[in-house]
């Protein structure tokens, strides 16, 4: 008998079970086991090293013939389950591909008419047929131990027997006559991807599977079956300016420490990137880049088989079919792919032969995770740099402070790109909405004749309007005068129900103002409006002209989003209203202007990474303007004095980081202190109140300074009361946070440095 250590996958356990096993297994397989009267497939982690003085069971069932992940990714998940507190069980589970999909995949293949059945069954239909499951898996074992039947993973089968068949174009098309609708579809993809492989052309819906299109295509030898490792090309390339070849040759040379390429919005961030991954594509290593959202993957996918035509693309995010994503998991895994596009959860893909890994707008906060599993990808990222001696590079026009200090301490590689290429930034000019003549409430006069203008010109408009939040916060419509805490340099929340201000850091109370604090005005206002109203008064303004909206509201799925976004592309005037959506990645040439609403709305979000992610949304906003020749940006503020503005008119990143840090230093906050978050919830006030005691003691017990319980922003959520308790200490034994992590797993979320404590 064979004894190991196993890892389930799933259910948030943070110990390894003990199983034997009649044959010897390899470190890295996955087998089936019985645990706890359900069968669960789990991975092989490490073989015991003694043996525990109690009964143990059988191993069920092996899933993979040889183990699918290495050393490496074994060592991966300890360590990010120390560091970051997951249970190991979730990390197996970020790792492989659903397991119920797996446990379904399963089919028992009879060897002997003898068995009873002789067409191979999936185990689940088998188990169906039993009223006593244990009878079952003991009959299915000793068919199998008899030879009598044998287990097939059905989706391993699929693979091998899928032999991926490239097509590319052969000569142009003169001489070959009546080229149908479908057919010229193809060859324009073809044209503009090289070679691709069947399979894509397929799940694309370039073509239906049942069109004969492709094959009269072939009889005319218009394309022609391209072998994919001789054909491997590179074109588009480009010239890099001095800042970027620069750039390029660092972090080719380095790789020691991550890097931080810090370059301002258009300044040819994505073109370094490719630079530097084609010596690593060309030596056949893998190559791994993180985007914040799914709606990003279309756009870095296109720019990428444009340079790397030949080489295989793939993406891994949520809005993949359940089959796409297991042959996606399935080609990372066997090194059958050279980029993987991704969002967050990519940074636990065992991607063989990954060489590098790049994190694209990494100030983004989807970057962090805080359901279910709660993890920072920047940390993941930097442990797995660590075991698997990685390239890994952070680029944003706006990096998250956290990253940047690395980078000026030395801890991180900085490289540094300034200038736009051949365009130069986007004039910024701030409207004083105290002084400026108003049309509406909403807007200044200044704003809609330049808007008019724009649009008689035949141009684009954005217009970033926030998200309806649930922060309210007190304006003095006179002097623009935000009421703060005394304490912590945050805007305090206005409390309707129990008519008060409250500081959700410190938890301090304030009474409800009469008048101004600064001026002694009585013109005090609670203020807020949505996208929804800025849509209503530009079709107002003008009619004629077609008005896009972009928020939650709108926008269901991400088929809506990208043809909301496609319709952005097309040329032409149009007014696109949107919310933090519209932020990302937008590179449309004839963009002209860019309208800011409404901006002291996020400054004065009580959060302590406020100023921080208003001036990284608002500078990446402007930063869509005038990417191909000239842009403006208009700034809608009642406190345009704030050194905020002066700092975006003049594209001054790190004059906000200067003055954010000496906030962060000065009030202990991250990079230089440990903000620790524990949400607790439940549907009775008292018990939570209890709950909320309880633990704080065992904190204090250890000797953590802990702050707390105070209301969250959203005090319940779904029925649920919600209390929140906050340590924010320099150096923090991470055993004992784990200690009272897993003692208390059921009742609290433990965040870790996280981006907000806006949770
Ligand atoms: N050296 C170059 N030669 C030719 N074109 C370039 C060069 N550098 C950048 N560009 C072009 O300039 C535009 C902006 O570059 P890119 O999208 O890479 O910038 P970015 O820094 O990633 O932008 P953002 O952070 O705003 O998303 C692109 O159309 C890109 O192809
Ligand atoms: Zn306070």
């Amino acid at each position: 008998m064979y004894y190991y250590e196993l890892i389930p996958f799933g259910g948030r356990l943070y110990n390894t079970y003990t199983f034997k096993s009649n044959n010897p297994l390899a470190v890295g397989q996955r087998v089936i086991v019985n645990l706890r009267n359900k069968l669960t497939s789990a991975l092989v982690y490490k073989q015991s090293e003694e043996i525990p003085n109690v009964k143990i069971k059988e191993i069920e069932f092996i899933l993979d013939e040889k183990p699918l992940i290495d050393a490496n990714h074994i060592k991966f998940i300890e360590k990010t389950a120390e560091d970051l507190l997951i249970p190991i069980s979730e990390i197996v589970k970020m790792m492989f591909p659903s397991t119920s999909n797996d446990l379904f995949r399963i089919r028992i293949v009879p060897l002997n008419p003898m068995v009873g059945f002789d067409k191979p069954i999936f185990l689940n239909d088998y188990f169906r047929k039993f009223k006593n499951k244990s009878e079952a898996r003991k009959k299915l074992k000793n068919l199998i131990d008899s030879n009598l039947v044998e287990l097939e993973s059905y989706t391993k089968k699929q693979r091998t027997n899928k032999k991926s068949v490239y097509i590319g174009l052969n000569k142009n098309l003169d001489g070959v006559p009546n080229i149908s609708k479908t057919a010229d579809k193809l060859i324009n993809y073809l044209r503009i991807n090289g070679v691709v492989s069947l399979e894509e052309i397929y799940s694309k819906n370039i073509i239906k599977k049942s069109s004969s299109t492709i094959d009269t295509l072939f009889k005319h030898k218009v394309i022609v079956e391209k072998n994919l490792k001789n054909t491997k090309t590179i074109s588009n390339t480009v010239d890099l300016t001095d800042e970027q070849e620069k750039a390029v040759e660092n972090i080719k040379k380095f790789k020691d420490k991550p890097h931080l390429l810090y370059g301002v919005t258009g300044s040819g961030k994505t073109e370094v990137f490719f630079d530097i991954a084609q010596p690593l594509l060309e030596r056949g290593k893998k190559v791994l880049i993180l985007v914040p959202e799914i709606s990003l993957t279309p756009q870095m996918f296109t720019r990428i088989k444009k340079r790397f035509a030949s080489y295989k693309v793939i993406t891994y995010h949520s809005n993949l079919k359940p089959k796409e994503r297991l042959n996606n998991w399935y080609d990372l895994v066997n090194g059958e792919m050279d980029v993987l596009i991704g969002t967050r959860s990519s940074i636990w893909m065992p991607i063989k032969d990954l060489e590098m890994i790049i994190i694209d707008e990494q100030h983004d906060d989807s970057f962090y995770q805080d359901e279910q599993v709660i993890y920072d990808t920047m940390r993941v990222s930097e442990i797995r740099k660590e075991i698997e001696d990685l390239n890994l590079v952070f680029a944003s026009a706006t990096p998250r402070l956290n990253e940047l200090i690395k980078a000026k301490n030395g801890d991180y590689y900085l490289q540094k790109l300034e200038k736009r290429y051949l365009t130069k930034m986007p004039d910024v000019e701030v409207i004083d909405m105290k002084k400026e003549k108003k049309v509406s409430w909403l807007f200044s006069k200044k704003t809609l004749v330049n808007i008019k203008e724009i649009l008689d010109q035949q141009n684009k408009v954005i217009i970033f309007t926030p998200t309806r939040g649930h922060s309210n916060y007190v304006l003095c419509t006179d002097c623009g005068h935000v009421f703060k805490c005394d304490d912590c340099d945050v805007s305090l929340t206005y409390h309707k129900s129990e008519e008060k201000l409250e500081c959700h850091y410190c938890g301090k109370d304030y009474q409800i103002p009469q008048k101004c604090e600064k001026c002694g005005g009585y013109n005090l206002q609670t203020r807020g409006y949505g996208t929804e109203r800025v849509v209503n008064e530009m079709v107002k303004f003008f009619p004629s002209t077609e008005v896009l909206r972009v928020d939650r509201t709108v926008i269901n799925s991400f088929d809506d989003l990208k043809k909301t976004f496609k319709r952005f592309y097309d040329k032409g005037p149009k007014i696109i209203v949107g919310t933090k959506m519209i932020t990302k990645g937008l590179d449309i040439s004839d963009l002209k202007l860019v309208v800011i609403m409404d901006s002291d709305r996020y400054s004065y979000f009580p959060d302590y990474r406020s100023y921080e992610t208003t001036a990284s949304l608002i500078m990446q906003v402007a930063g869509r303007a005038g990417r191909k020749g000239s842009g403006k940006v208009l700034i809608q503020t009642f406190n345009p004095e704030d050194e905020i503005f002066h700092a975006i008119k003049n594209h001054d990143y790190n004059l906000i980081a200067k003055k954010e840090f000496a906030k962060r230093e000065k009030y202990g906050y991250p990079p230089f202190s440990n903000l620790i978050l524990i949400m607790l919830k439940d549907k009775d006030k008292n018990k939570l109140e209890q709950k909320a005691q309880i633990i704080k003691n065992e904190f204090k017990n250890l000797n953590i300074n802990i702050n707390g319980p105070i209301d969250p922003l959203i005090k319940k959520i779904k029925g649920e009361y919600r209390k929140q308790l906050i340590i924010k200490q320099k150096d923090i034994s991470k055993k004992d946070l784990l200690t009272i992590q897993k003692k208390y797993d059921n009742d609290m979320k433990l965040f870790l440095n996280p981006p907000t404590t806006f949770l």
